[in-house]
């Protein structure tokens, strides 16, 4: 990699040692860890007789199984991951965030919230949807659990060199759309591999426009587009985000660390390997109709018929996808039924989603029958949003205000669904049974999910009477 693009240069930065013409090693500056993909990697670790290199480099969270209506773990197994992580934290010198814990939270949520996260770093973690860290200008991606061991091991890893890929956005995006609507919209048009083996850079007008929880929710999804990673070139907007952080430089090293920052910038746009231009003008409110967060199609649009799709294994996969989902094509988006509304998720669960949702619910109620989670994604966004009194209008509105944790995003935790539900969810994926159960989810914008949540069917705010 010669270094013309921000990816190019993140990954420069972080060569230890080129190991062949395909791969480099490279040295990680933060590993975030979480209850799920570390036990083993520790218990490897152990066997081997090795110590972490770098606890202090490490920060651990309890996210996944966490329960969000009390600090009270029922299930043995969950209990048991949660228990081996604070045993190999304890054991090596690793800062974690338990239940209970004002910085407890989603992994994701909580990284760059402390300003822990910034411009220029490699960070890694054994989750996919390590992606989202991407937003700070920093390379970050998920790992497996055997590279979660490496990791703690070495403060290394070896990594095939991938490609880069920009997504030029064109057009700024018209109101009463959010950065949800953008990355659905994109995801849609090149599909669930559209981005397999590229580092992709969001760029253009309508991604400086974005906030910093906006390009967080970008970049969160660019796995969903089979990326390896996202990433944004740090610009103001970061900077105000970073500044005064727990753990952002400060002083003189605030000084020296912004005139390094303005730096990672791509310098020939012509650089890239792929390039990707979407117009966003013409944006609107996008929601899923499937099983996959490619099948999406805007809230004003129909379910589509298998026939639409020209390549024969998309269209086997919308019949199935329908077949799961029990849609028949033609059917209006607004016209799908809704059980459950979650707003939450490293995707949506971050303060400013919070208040886009609070907003569309404040004087209204939920619809009877329909039940709504809110759960915050981290511990200080829960505090945050009390700070702000948006609790009250949530409460108010008939929803239930939750403990910090992934939640609903995937059955690991008590709110899985039990049945068959349709859930208008905040988070990235809409797999068959993420949910728990045989849940039917479909993705969708915090503003989107509120208005949802009080017609009883899937629904914008501008629906709404
Ligand atoms: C459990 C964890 C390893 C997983 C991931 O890698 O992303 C989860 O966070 C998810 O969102 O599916
Ligand atoms: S909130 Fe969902 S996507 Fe994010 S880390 Fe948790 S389970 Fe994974």
């Amino acid at each position: 990699m010669t270094g013309r693009t921000l990816a190019e240069k993140l990954w420069q930065r972080h060569v230890v040692r080129e190991l062949d013409d395909r791969t480099d090693l490279l040295y990680i500056d933060l590993h975030l860890i979480h209850e799920v993909s570390s036990p083993q990697a520790f218990e490897g670790l152990g066997l081997s007789g090795r110590r972490v290199r770098r606890p202090e480099l490490t920060l651990a969270v309890e996210d996944h199984n966490v329960p969000t209506h009390s600090l009270t773990i029922s299930d043995a197994a969950s209990r048991a991951q949660i228990d081996a992580l604070r045993n190999s934290c304890a054991e090596h010198g690793i800062e974690l965030y338990s239940m209970g814990d004002a910085s407890q939270g989603i992994v994701h949520v909580v990284g760059p919230e402390l300003g822990l996260v910034q411009p220029g770093m490699l960070v890694v973690c054994g989750d996919s949807h390590t992606s989202t860290h991407g937003a700070l200008g920093a390379l970050a991606f998920g790992v497996g659990t055997s590279d979660v061991e490496h990791v703690l091991a070495t403060q290394t890893l070896a990594v095939a060199r991938p490609g880069t890929m920009a997504v030029e956005f064109t057009g700024l995006p018209p109101a009463g759309t959010e950065a949800k609507d953008i990355i659905l919209a994109l995801i849609s048009a090149i599909g669930t591999n559209g981005a397999q083996g590229f580092l992709i850079e969001y760029r253009g007008e309508a991604v400086r426009a974005l906030s910093m929880e906006g390009r967080m929710t970008m970049c969160n999804m660019s796995i969903e587009a089979g990326a390896r990673a996202g990433m944004i070139a740090p610009d103001d907007t970061t900077l105000a985000y970073l500044r005064g952080r727990p753990c952002a430089p400060s002083g003189a090293d605030w000084q020296q660390a912004v005139a390094d920052w303005e730096t990672l910038v791509t310098d020939d746009p012509d650089a890239f390997d792929r390039v990707v231009r979407i117009d966003l003008a013409e944006l609107s409110p996008h929601v899923t109709w499937g099983t996959n967060p490619g099948h999406a199609v805007a809230l004003d649009a129909a379910v589509p018929s298998p026939e639409s799709f020209t390549d024969p294994v998309e269209r086997a996969s919308a019949e199935r996808a329908l077949a799961y989902m029990d849609l028949r094509p033609g059917t209006r988006m607004r016209d799908i039924p809704i059980d459950t509304v979650f707003l939450g998720s490293c995707t949506n669960g971050r303060i400013e989603d919070l208040r886009a949702a609070s907003e569309v619910l404040r004087g209204r109620q939920v619809k009877p029958g329909v039940k709504m989670l809110v759960v915050p994604g981290s511990g200080r966004v829960r505090a945050q949003a009390e700070q702000e009194g948006l609790h009250e209008v949530f409460r108010a509105a008939g929803a239930e205000w939750r403990l910090p944790g992934c939640s609903m995003c995937l059955g690991m935790n008590p709110d899985r669904i039990s049945g068959r539900d349709r859930v208008a969810s905040t988070s990235n994926r809409n797999f068959e049974g993420r949910q728990g159960g045989q849940a039917r989810t479909h993705l969708v914008s915090p503003a989107v999910a509120a208005a949802t949540a009080v017609a009883g069917r899937l629904a914008a705010p501008r629906d709404l009477v």
